[in-house]
This record gives structure tokens, C-alpha cells and sequence, in this order.
């Protein structure tokens, strides 16, 4: 044996053989775990098989199949294979495999075609890497898709066409697609018609908006399968057991981009071929004793609730309507009055600190028990705190924006995000509030989310990491007895009295913004419900630097033969 490498030496090898790559004699091998090979020729004196080049890799879990190749029986070669090689070489089968470019986290297909002897060895090579592709149990085989037609650019049908099916074909994963009609029709087809127990996954081709249909659609059929009440806000809510994947075609991806660290169609069908799995912490709204919605990015009062009022009038701009609702809203320079109660997160970490949450994120790792849960509520019950009682803190003020996230945002618009520190999966947000300030400072505090400077370096900006909260606008006409009182869950849900001039206690406060939706009433109770769904993606990876500062081209740069 010529020795493709030590670590393979190691391994047995499931098939080996000598296979003709391009112009080239290699010598190929499989293991359980990776695809190796590498230039091998005859020594003209010796007679003996030398090899003569590096080895080259792919490993396993990043292939995505394995075909047989139709050569062009005229001809009798392919175009690349030189007359003698080929005659000798007459089948082919090519593999298919994850290849990460150069350019920030976008995955592409690569290929790679082996020529073979006979047709029985073309047949083998196949069905060993196949067979083997087969017992990666965490890909899927059967996805439903849902596409919104009118998302961002109107793109999504064709996006998904050109971009993703051919590669879910490739992969062998069979997949039903529907196209909404209408606002929700995929969240009530979820809710009440899908057969879930026929698929592996569901795959939201969309913005943010389209993908917050399908996360209510999957969280309320399953608390309804399992008898939740998700009225109650103490509610402890069951893990959603089908993953989602996210295309993005939408005016924002933020969901997509701080989930796969890119926003490109054919990265993210790529997640969900090779089976990725990304928890994510969800927020859960009510407004008194009733459910409003679920948010997994931005929930926003103030500024960015009045950047999406306005950019609903504009909806037919796209993407662009954010980006002149958010002038006009800047220019109109708003601020509301109310309180915010929070119950802080202990132990895990701040939104300041520098630990970012990355693929494999040591804070995003462990979820929490349920008997860590109670004892936690237990302890908030008996823990009295100088502000609020029952371990919360109260803070009234005048704030251009409260923000909270329970992801970073990153998006394509603000690279770091809103929360450059939040993560994606250990059960708390961060809580962001931007008091009263000139325009010119909160001009500052924006445009620090489009670079390096840290957004929350301001005193007008206060962040906290928390597990829970609530907001009182403030009310009209003298305060409630209960508001008064200082207890802060009481205040915010109790007897908050209705304005006597609208009747509408909602009406003349500002709005929130819940993932891209308005929300009907500024009193809201929120609570993070840690890893209460899974995508398929692994987070953000950190950049892989080779020596000269650039991110290597795949695995390990075997012969790419699609063009990306
Ligand atoms: C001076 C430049 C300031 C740039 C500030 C950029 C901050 C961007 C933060 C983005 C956070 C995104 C959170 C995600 C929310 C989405 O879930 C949600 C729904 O997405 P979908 O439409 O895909 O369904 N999208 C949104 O809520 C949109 C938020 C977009 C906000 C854009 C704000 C632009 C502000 C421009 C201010 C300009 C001041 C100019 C002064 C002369
Ligand atoms: N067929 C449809 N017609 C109209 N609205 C739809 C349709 N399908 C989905 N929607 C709604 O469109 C809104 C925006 O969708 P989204 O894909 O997030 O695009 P964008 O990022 O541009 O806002 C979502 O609130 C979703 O409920
Ligand atoms: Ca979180």
C-alpha cells in the first residue's frame, strides 16, 4: 500500500482501490469516517506503485451522495479524461460534498468523479458510500416545505426551484412543497392539517415574518398534542421535536443569518442536507392572562415597533421599506414613558462580555433540568431583592427603545447584531434599554451597529441578560393601586386601568414589534423558554485561518468541478 495516511492506517478501510481522478492515477479508500485519496504512478525501474502526491479528504459527514455517471457512450471518454486512461477507466461515479468557500461562511456543492475499471467497482464505490451516508441518522429524508411567495423580493418560489431542490434531489430527500395563499395559511396548515408524523423536518423559505408562522404552527400543535395550556404564562412549554430549516428569501434574515452565519439559499439547504441541529430559545408574549405570540429575534418597543408600524405601508418597496421607515422614524425622534421589571439571569455571563456564541457554544451547551427549573422558581420566590421583591428589579423611565433579544440579530444590515452577546440557546435574552438622549447620540448608538464600537458604551444605554420581564406603559390618569405597590408582576398584569381617553389601554402608548409583527397591546409579560425548537444549522462557526490569513477552500481542496 502506498499509505494514504497515518489517521486512515488506523481505520479499517470499508473499500480501497486504484481509480483514475482527471489526468491522474489515484489511489482511493473509505473509512467510517472519510474519503481519502491521492496520486499514485508506477516507477518505471522497479515497477513498483509509488505515490506522488499529497492526500486529499473529504469527511464523510460532509457528503452528500454518491452517483453513478453517465458517460457519453459515443465518444467513449469525458471530456476532461485523457483517450488511454480512459479506455482503461470506461465507468464513473461522482461524489458529492460540502465545500466552504472563501467567502464569509457560504457553503457550495463540490464534486469530485472517480473513473473505475468495471462496472462492478463504479457499483461498489457507490453503495459503500451510500450505505455508509445511510447510518447519519440525524439527516433528513422527507421534508415539507413552505414557500411565501411574497417574501422580500419575491423570489422565494424561483430561490427554491433553482437553488434547493436540486440539491435536496440530489441528496435523495423527497420533499412536499406548498406555496402559501395567504398570510398564516402555513401556520394553520401546521396547526391543524399536516400529517408531521410523515416528515423529518420543515423548511420555512422566507424572511423572518414567514418563519414566525412556522414556529407558532409547530410550538401550538405541539403544546396542543400535549395538553398545554399556553394561556397560562408559568406554563412550562414542550420541545418542538421537528427541526426547521430556513431559506432565507426575506427583507431581514435575521433567524437565518444568526443561526447559519450566512444568508445564501444554497448554505442553508446545505444545513439541512448533511442534518445540522441548532436548539433555540424562544420568548413567549402574553398580555395578562392571554397568549399574544412567540418571538425568537427582535422584540421592540419604541423606535423599532414604529420603524415596523411605518414599513407596513410600504410593504410593495421590500426590504427597502425598513430602510425609509427607519429615516422617518429616526427624524420624528419619539420617546415613551413606562416600566420595565426584570428578573436577571444569574450565572450567565452579560451582554457585554466579550464571549460571542459560536458554534459548539460552551454557555449554550447545557438545558436545564426540569428539576433546575423549579428549584430556580422556588428560589425566586423566596429570594427577596431590595427593588422589586421575589428577585426582580423595577426600572421606570423615558426610553427611545427597549429591545429585547434572545439571539444576537446578526443580520446582513448589522453584521454583530443587536445583541452582539446574546445566545442562541441558554435560556435567557438581553434586555436593552435606551433611555431619553439627544438625536445625535442615538444617531451614535445606532451607526455603532453597522461597526466594531460596542453599541451599549453609552449612559444612555443599560443592558441586562434576563430570563424574564414586563412592561407597563404608563398609564393614563393616576397610577393603580397595584402599580403603586411596587410588586412588579402585579403591576404589570394586574389592575392596569384602561386610558379614559381611547378606552384602549394600547392606544397613544408606543407599539412593540415581535418579530417583524405588531403586537396588540404595550402591557406584556415575557418569559424565554430555553431550546424550545431545533434548526438545521450549527450556529455561527468560527473563521478557519490557514497561514496567510485566508479560510481554506473546502476539506481539504479536492478538485471542485462545479462552478459556484
Ligand atoms: C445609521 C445606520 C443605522 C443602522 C442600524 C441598523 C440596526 C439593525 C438592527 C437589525 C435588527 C434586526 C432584528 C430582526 C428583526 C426581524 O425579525 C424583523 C422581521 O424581519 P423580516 O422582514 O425578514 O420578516 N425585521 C425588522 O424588525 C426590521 C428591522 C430593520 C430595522 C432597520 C432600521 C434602520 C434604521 C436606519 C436609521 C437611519 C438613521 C439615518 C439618519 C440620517
Ligand atoms: N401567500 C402569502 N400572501 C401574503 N402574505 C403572506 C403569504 N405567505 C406568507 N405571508 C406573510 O408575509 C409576511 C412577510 O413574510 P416574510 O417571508 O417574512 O417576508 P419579509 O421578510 O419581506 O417580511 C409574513 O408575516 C407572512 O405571514
Ligand atoms: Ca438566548
Amino acid at each position: 500500500m502506498t499509505g494514504l495516511s497515518e489517521d486512515m492506517e488506523k481505520q479499517a478501510r470499508l473499500l480501497s482501490s486504484q481509480l483514475v481522478l482527471g489526468d491522474r492515477l489515484v489511489e482511493v479508500a473509505a473509512t467510517r469516517t472519510v474519503l481519502a485519496w491521492k496520486g499514485i504512478k508506477k516507477d518505471k525501474k522497479s515497477s513498483e506503485i509509488i505515490s506522488f502526491s499529497k492526500t486529499e479528504h473529504v469527511p464523510l459527514c460532509d457528503i452528500i451522495a454518491a452517483h453513478k455517471n453517465h458517460i457519453n457512450a459515443e465518444s467513449g471518454r469525458s471530456q476532461k479524461n485523457p483517450k488511454r486512461l480512459h479506455q482503461m477507466h470506461p465507468h464513473a461515479f461522482t461524489v458529492s460534498y460540502v465545500r466552504r468557500t472563501r467567502r464569509r461562511r457560504r457553503w457550495r456543492c463540490g464534486d469530485v468523479t472517480f473513473h473505475c475499471t468495471n462496472q462492478g467497482l463504479c457499483e461498489q464505490w457507490i453503495q459503500v458510500i451510500n450505505e455508509q451516508l445511510s447510518l447519519f441518522t440525524n439527516r433528513p429524508r422527507s421534508l415539507l416545505v413552505y414557500i411565501n411567495p411574497y417574501g422580500g423580493k419575491r423570489r422565494g418560489e424561483r430561490v427554491y426551484e433553482q437553488k434547493v431542490a436540486p440539491l435536496l434531489r440530489r441528496a435523495c430527500i423527497s420533499a412536499d412543497v406548498i406555496v402559501t395563499e395567504r398570510a398564516n395559511h402555513a401556520r394553520d396548515h401546521l396547526i391543524s392539517q399536516a400529517n408531521l408524523n410523515e416528515y423529518d423536518g420543515v423548511v420555512c423559505v422566507g424572511g423572518d415574518g414567514m418563519f414566525s408562522e412556522i414556529l407558532h404552527g409547530l410550538i401550538i400543535r405541539t403544546q396542543t398534542d400535549h395538553r398545554v395550556d399556553r394561556d397560562r404564562p408559568d406554563s412550562e412549554l414542550v420541545p418542538c421535536s421537528l427541526r426547521v430549516g430556513i431559506i432565507p428569501a426575506g427583507s431581514t434574515d435575521c433567524i437565518c443569518f444568526s443561526t447559519v452565519g450566512a444568508s445564501d439559499a444554497v448554505t442553508s439547504a446545505l444545513h439541512i442536507i448533511v442534518g445540522d441541529s441548532q436548539p433555540m430559545d424562544v420568548c413567549s408574549v402574553h398580555h395578562r392572562d392571554r397568549f399574544l405570540r412567540y418571538s425568537v429575534s427582535l422584540l421592540g418597543y419604541g423606535f423599532y415597533g414604529d420603524v415596523l408600524t411605518d414599513s407596513e405601508r410600504n410593504r410593495r418597496l421590500g426590504p427597502a421599506r425598513y430602510d425609509l421607515a427607519g429615516v422617518k422614524t429616526f427624524l420624528s425622534h419619539k420617546h415613551y414613558e413606562g416600566t420595565i421589571s426584570f428578573l436577571p439571569a444569574e450565572n450567565k455571563g452579560t451582554p457585554r462580555d466579550k464571549l460571542r456564541c459560536r458554534s459548539g457554544c460552551g454557555a449554550c451547551q447545557h438545558k436545564s433540568s426540569l428539576k433546575d427549573r423549579k428549584q430556580r422558581e422556588m428560589s425566586e420566590k423566596t429570594n427577596l431583592d431590595k427593588d422589586g421583591g421575589h428577585g426582580w428589579r423595577v426600572i421606570h423611565g423615558k426610553f427611545i427603545a427597549i429591545n429585547a433579544a434572545s439571539m444576537s440579530c446578526a443580520c446582513p444590515r448589522s453584521p454583530k447584531g443587536l445583541a452582539p452577546s446574546a445566545h442562541l440557546a441558554d435560556g435567557t435574552a438581553d434586555l436593552i434599554l435606551v433611555r431619553r438622549c439627544s438625536h445625535l447620540d442615538f444617531f451614535r448608538h445606532l451607526l455603532r451597529h453597522t461597526t466594531k464600537d460596542d453599541q451599549f458604551d453609552h449612559s444612555f444605554v443599560e443592558v441586562h441578560r434576563v430570563r424574564k420581564f414586563c412592561f407597563q406603559p404608563r398609564v393614563c390618569g393616576p397610577a393603580s393601586a397595584d402599580h403603586r405597590s411596587g410588586d412588579p408582576v402585579t403591576s404589570c398584569f394586574g389592575a392596569t386601568r384602561p386610558c379614559p381617553a381611547t378606552g384602549n389601554q394600547g392606544n397613544g402608548h408606543g407599539r412593540w414589534t415581535c418579530d417583524g409583527e405588531i403586537l396588540p397591546h404595550a402591557a406584556i409579560r415575557v418569559s424565554v423558554h430555553g431550546q424550545l425548537i431545533r434548526l438545521f444549522a450549527r450556529g455561527i462557526e468560527e473563521e478557519q485561518r490557514q497561514q496567510g490569513g485566508r479560510a481554506p477552500e473546502g476539506p481539504c481542496s479536492p478538485r471542485d468541478l462545479e462552478p459556484s
